[in-house]
């Protein structure tokens, strides 16, 4: 912990803790689930639609307030002066708040299964919960195996764009699994990027994090291959006729791609610089989804 982080005001740290702009992770695979289904058969439910936007939102708050939970139990959090749990000094507390926000965005995607009279989207954000769950939860914590990023990349891509472009349309599409593909890999590469500057404190507490495995330089290589996945594989999808040529585009948010590579490559073994990496991942994460769903809607 730096002299600079101790000394952060508190409504800092508390921004910190809440993370506003990592809940573009839960809006844009159902953004783009609903973009989608309406390229394919002109249907825009948007009762549904901003159901499921609450329903993901809650739950996403749920995943990050029960991380804070789960994380104090490992002691991997100690000096993690925004962790909910070391804020608020009441484990008790964050641990019900957390159960609160899981039940009201279970309670919002269970009213799509009633008013649809079809339990699919329910089971399948249901199994999404689960892989959040063994990600961080006692006995799994799948997280501290190196293994979070698989869990977040079918969570977030196949699990989540499916739901959503079944909420809309009930039926399944093939351009739907390939379109999670495009949003999976951008959210995955920011649990990747939150991990290069915690190296540290993650071997303190046995957590294996994909950095730790394979140390920060050859992790940013892995990062600038990856991000750079994102591009090719859509325009290979538009060649071979699945996407429309206007989810091309996506490819504006390749500044802030070249941006993210570049920043990691020039500081990934120097904690302070680059742990904002993870905020860069998500501009790249939120720009390439919304014009990528937008170029369905064109
Ligand atoms: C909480 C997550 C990452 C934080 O991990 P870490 O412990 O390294 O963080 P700190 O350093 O800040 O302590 C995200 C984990 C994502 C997980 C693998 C999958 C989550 C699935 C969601 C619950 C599904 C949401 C569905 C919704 C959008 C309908
Ligand atoms: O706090 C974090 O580091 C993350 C929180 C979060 O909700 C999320 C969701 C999807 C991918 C990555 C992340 C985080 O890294």
């Amino acid at each position: 912990m730096t002299q600079a982080q101790i000394s952060q005001p508190k409504i800092k740290l508390w921004m910190a803790a809440i993370k506003p702009p990592m809940y573009s992770v839960a809006i844009m695979p159902v953004w783009v689930g609903t973009a989608l289904a309406f390229a394919e058969k002109k249907v825009f439910d948007v009762t549904v639609f901003c159901t499921f936007l609450v329903g993901a939102i809650l739950i996403l708050a749920w995943e990050n307030i029960s991380n804070d939970v789960f994380d104090s139990e490992t002691g991997i959090d100690k000096n993690k002066h925004h962790s909910l749990v070391n804020l608020t000094g009441n484990k008790q507390l964050i641990f019900w708040l957390g159960n609160l926000c899981l039940i009201a965005g279970l309670s919002e995607i269970l009213a799509i299964a009633i008013w649809q009279q079809d339990p699919t989207v329910f089971g399948i954000v249901l199994v999404a919960c689960g892989l959040g769950y063994i990600y961080q939860g006692p006995p799994f914590r799948l997280g501290y195996q190196g293994l979070g990023e698989i869990l977040c990349f079918f969570a977030f891509g196949p699990l989540v764009v499916t739901a959503a472009y079944y909420s809309q349309t009930q039926t399944w599409s093939m351009t739907s699994l390939a379109a999670s593909v495009i949003v999976g890999i951008p959210t995955s590469l920011i649990l990747f990027c939150s991990h290069f500057h915690q190296v540290k404190d993650d071997i303190a507490a046995g957590k294996r994090s994909p950095i730790v495995r394979l140390g920060t330089a050859k992790g940013s290589q892995l990062l600038t291959w990856f991000t750079g996945s994102i591009f090719p594989l859509t325009l290979l999808f538009v060649l071979c006729g699945i996407f429309p040529v206007w989810t091309l585009l996506s490819w504006l948010s390749l500044p802030y791609a070249f941006k993210l590579c570049r920043h990691v490559q020039q500081n990934h073994h120097q904690p302070e610089k680059v742990s904002n990496c993870k905020f860069i991942a998500v501009k790249v994460h939120f720009w390439s989804c919304l014009l990528f769903g937008l170029g369905f809607m064109i």
